[in-house]
């Protein structure tokens, strides 16, 4: 999944009529429009690293497949259901809640797979299936892994339709926090005062020559321009050697015992010390990774990762979400950044997220300075 799923474009062909309530109307308009495209499908697909963690982790794990059924959550082309049946699935439930489910049809058929996948078009909330499964698979990680919010759909199938003996296809989630270096802010800082000076101009004309004072939205307009500009994460694939602190583990998830309290807040608390030679700290780096490990019970003859990390070579669609301080932060030697991440919903709109960072730098022989309070938007 990637971030492109709230560009808003309500006539894409979307099966409205499947939505009775006005806010999944909104939901469709504002997050599965994207989905119903092929060009949007063929994104992912093209993302080796998806590909081959999430195809390594089924045919290496072909045993757990074998004679059994499957939940695809969210199939989009059909991709993961077609492997799970050529590993040997018994059957396997495809559900899809825009048209892609037609294209999913077709090439399940061109693939010779219709007399094991049924594709089901409607959102998994509503539809209903005749049994229970042995496996839910679904590749549902948005930004910083919970952008989008799809893992609330997944554990809401798993209540409903998993096995007591049933295990998840990806089993665990995390979500890291980093330090980092990067001249973005600058950049950013630049795009901003460049749209503030604009502003200015703009009003003055329009006082000059249209005899209306906008001054009275200087202070909205600024605000606006500030959470575009300096408090909204910025999508990058960061070189690994811009990571200038041991990344901290700010979240964990079984996929078999999360609920949607825990996906609603999350709260973490971090200690990093920052690498020697570095003199300033320019943001954060937020990313995550998944694990296909089978269940306690059962575990997986091979555990496949799938990870967002920095990387030179293994680059991700993903990538990771940079959070800009303004301004950086100055570090000495032996600074250890400690604080604490809070990331929620937005108010707006619930696949989006506020995240909060309450940070501090821990300095010998010096008194701890007050906490720093940066708010950031993934949008
Ligand atoms: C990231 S894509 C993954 C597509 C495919 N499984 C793959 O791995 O290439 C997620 C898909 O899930 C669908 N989806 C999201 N929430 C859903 C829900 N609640 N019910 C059914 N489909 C959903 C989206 O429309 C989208 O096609």
């Amino acid at each position: 999944m990637n971030g492109h799923g709230n560009g808003g474009c309500a006539a894409a062909g979307v099966p409205r009529a499947a939505f009775g309530k006005a806010d999944k109307g909104a939901d469709f308009a504002n997050y599965f429009c994207t989905y119903a495209f092929l060009y949007h499908q063929k994104e992912m697909l093209s993302d080796r690293v998806r590909m081959d963690a999430y195809y390594d982790s089924i045919f290496k794990n072909a045993r757990h497949f074998k004679g059994k059924t499957v939940l695809d959550v969210g199939t989009g082309s059909g991709i993961l259901a077609i492997w799970s049946a050529q590993a040997g699935a018994r059957k396997v439930y495809a559900v899809e809640a825009t048209d892609m489910a037609t294209h999913a049809r077709a090439l399940v058929a061109g693939n010779k797979m219709e007399n094991v996948v049924e594709v089901i078009e409607g959102s998994v909330e509503d539809i209903s299936l005749p049994e229970q499964v042995d496996i839910i698979i679904s590749e549902w990680m948005g930004y910083f892994l919970v952008r989008e919010s799809m893992f609330d759909s997944v554990i809401y199938a798993r209540d409903k339709w998993l096995k007591p003996t049933g295990m998840m296809y990806p089993s665990h989630a995390r979500m890291w926090l980093a330090p980092m270096q990067t001249n973005l802010g600058e950049r950013k800082m630049q795009e901003y005062q460049h749209a503030m000076d604009d502003w200015s101009r703009f009003t003055q004309e329009t006082l000059d020559q249209y005899g209306v004072d906008m001054g009275v939205l200087n202070t909205p307009y600024r605000a606006e321009q500030q959470k575009y500009f300096l408090q909204t994460s910025v999508w990058n694939n960061l070189h690994p050697n811009q990571i200038i602190g041991e990344p901290a583990l700010v979240k964990e998830f079984d996929c078999l015992k999360a609920t949607l309290e825990h996906t609603a807040s999350l709260r973490s608390q971090f200690r990093i010390p920052i690498d020697p030679g570095n003199l300033q700290i320019a943001g954060f780096a937020g990313w995550f990774d998944v694990h296909f490990r089978g269940c306690a019970s059962d575990a997986a003859d091979n555990d496949v990762e799938l990870t967002t990390a920095p990387s030179v070579s293994d680059t991700t669609h993903w990538g990771q979400q940079v959070f800009l301080l303004h301004p950086p932060i100055n570090t000495r030697n032996g600074d250890v950044l400690v604080g604490e991440l809070e990331v929620t919903r937005s108010k707006q709109n619930h696949r989006l997220m506020d995240v909060k960072v309450v940070h501090n730098l821990e300095r010998r022989d010096s008194p701890p300075a007050q906490p720093t309070i940066s708010q950031f938007h993934i949008e």
